[in-house]
């Protein structure tokens, strides 16, 4: 029985193109101000332990091309998060969710399923995204918010340690994903999966998944 939805953000809940044609490129633009103003603060100085890179000018360098070639690193995450949250704040963006997915977090919360997610994105982003959604405020639905701090999206430990902090076991807990290796993951660590093909999303028939094009196609 499931007690818990897991749910990815990019390509699942959210259009990849709003996290790459308009996240993205706001911090790319904002990255130069951003660490000059902050080289002593904590994620900047992290990131400088993680890059080895000791001049302003080069931690940003290493920061874009993290930023373009779509790395997943925690630190670049952190201040992705920091810079977003004056966007999102000022009213400047507002995040893309799919209309499918405001119903579902309703539905699945007054059957009294636990709703957590797991993204590449900071948990100070995921909150942001889900508080300023085109959608309105969606952060009442949700319960828990797991980031690469807790572990890569690819490895089924990751799964693991996030079943363990929310008290459940593994094979109560449905995992959303678009991505296959991430759902394999999850699959290897005992959760169920569904994968999530999106409009403009191309199927790989290899997948051994269930497939969804909404979440309403769920059931659940
Ligand atoms: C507000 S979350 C921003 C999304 C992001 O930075 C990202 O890398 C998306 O990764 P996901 O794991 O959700 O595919
Ligand atoms: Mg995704």
């Amino acid at each position: 029985m499931i007690s818990v939805i897991l749910t990815d953000i990019e390509g699942t809940t959210t259009d990849i193109a709003f996290v790459h044609d308009v996240l993205f490129p706001l911090s790319r633009r904002a990255m130069p101000a951003y660490v000059a103003e902050h080289w002593d603060s904590e994620d900047v100085r992290q990131a400088r332990e993680a890059t080895r890179q000791s001049s302003p000018e080069a931690l940003t360098a290493q920061l874009v091309a993290w930023i373009d070639a779509d790395r997943k690193e925690s630190t670049l995450k952190a201040i992705q998060g920091k810079i977003w949250r004056t966007a999102f704040e000022s009213g400047q963006v507002k995040s893309h969710v799919y209309p499918d997915v405001p119903p579902a977090f309703e539905r699945w919360k007054a059957n009294g399923t636990r709703i957590a997610i797991f993204s590449s994105g900071s948990v100070e982003a995921q909150e942001l995204l889900f508080r300023h959604s085109d959608h309105g405020d969606l952060t009442p639905f949700l319960s828990a918010y797991f980031d690469t701090t807790t572990g890569p999206k690819r490895e089924s430990r990751s799964y693991t340690a996030i079943a363990d902090a929310l008290g459940v076991p593994r094979t109560a807990v449905a995992f959303l994903s678009d991505v296959v290796a991430e759902l394999d993951a999850a699959r290897a660590a005992g959760m169920s999966t569904w994968q999530l093909l999106r409009p403009g999303i191309a199927d790989d028939p290899a997948s051994p998944h269930p497939k969804v094009g909404t979440f309403d196609a769920l059931g659940f």
